[in-house]
């Protein structure tokens, strides 16, 4: 369990990156959601141990930050802008760390490296340098250091960005197998890798907390905001784009989506919004548009 009391963090001359942030994430896996620059990663840096809040105390299984060698072990990183070793093979950087998170004895080393390369789906590209990975290899060789030693709490920045589709999907249930008994937490821009595998969400925004519930509750945020509409294409020429979330072609009328505090057009009509719309809308009210 992540426990996070009251975390503010300002970088030196800079403003605040976060704002008295506290949050409690459990077992299982949690999306965080925000912006760009929102604070996701400076957050992630900080439960991670490699970044001090510059107020606050963060516990992961009750043992404070401030004690890392009692939870280094405990805790799997993956940053987001993770960078390989291009001299070295994925085999051998996957013993190098296994090394410096303390696994002593070889044979156990041995063993758990090719689990993690059949667990990323490496182990044909195992004994390549990894200067010739592609970028999604890179990816999944980073996602297997995070995963060395099976860490209580797994911390994962944009994981999937860079992944194809059927690698995503891959990654998506491992992490969700992976979460059933272990606290999760995964960042990211694509409210459909929330979706399909988070149970709770927490929304980012300048720094602030603003949600923090289930997937349920970050949907509902758009209720009461969400138009569709049946539009002629001078209509839709004529329209506020900033207003329409999505729109597609049915024979010569335009259909519309809108998020707007009051009925757009004469003919829109409200409909129940998607999680995407919901998130939309909190970070629209947040900014009071
Ligand atoms: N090393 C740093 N020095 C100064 N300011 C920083 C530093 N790292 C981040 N920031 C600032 O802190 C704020 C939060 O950045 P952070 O990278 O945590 O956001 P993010 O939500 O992860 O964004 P993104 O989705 O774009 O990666 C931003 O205003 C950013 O400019």
């Amino acid at each position: 369990m992540i426990s996070i009391e009251h975390v503010s963090k300002t970088y030196r001359r800079g403003a605040w990156a976060l704002l008295d942030i506290s949050a409690v994430f459990g077992t299982g896996m949690t999306g965080l959601l925000g912006p760009n620059g929102a604070g996701k990663s400076t957050l992630m840096r900080i439960l991670a141990g490699l970044a001090s809040p510059t107020s606050g105390r963060v516990t992961i299984r009750g043992i404070p930050l401030s004690r890392p060698e009692e939870i280094r072990q405990s805790i799997g990183y993956l940053p987001q802008n993770f960078q390989v070793y291009p001299q070295m093979t994925g085999r051998d950087y996957l013993d190098y760390i296994a090394s410096m998170k303390g696994l002593k004895s070889r044979k156990e080393r041995t063993a758990e490296v090719s689990r993690l390369l059949e667990v990323v789906n490496l182990n044909n590209h195992s004994d390549q340098k990894m200067r010739t990975y592609s970028g999604g290899m890179r990816q999944r060789i980073g996602i297997a250091q995070a995963l060395l030693g099976s860490p209580d709490v797994l911390i994962v920045d944009e994981p999937t960005s860079g992944l194809d589709p059927r690698e995503r999907v891959r990654f998506r249930n491992m992490l969700t197998r992976y979460s059933l008994n272990r606290t999760v937490l995964l960042s990211t821009h694509i409210v459909a890798d929330i979706q399909s595998n988070c149970h709770e969400v927490a929304v980012l925004h300048e720094g602030s907390l603003i949600m923090a519930g289930s997937l349920a509750e970050l949907q509902a945020c758009g209720r009461g905001f969400l138009w569709e509409a049946r539009m002629s294409h001078e209509e839709y020429e004529a329209a506020d784009p900033s207003l329409i979330l999505s729109s597609r072609q049915e024979g010569e009328h335009m259909i519309c989506r809108m998020i707007h505090a009051r009925r757009p057009f004469a003919g829109s009509v409200m409909v129940e919004p998607e999680l995407e719309e919901g998130y939309i809308s909190l970070l629209r009210r947040e900014r009071h548009v």
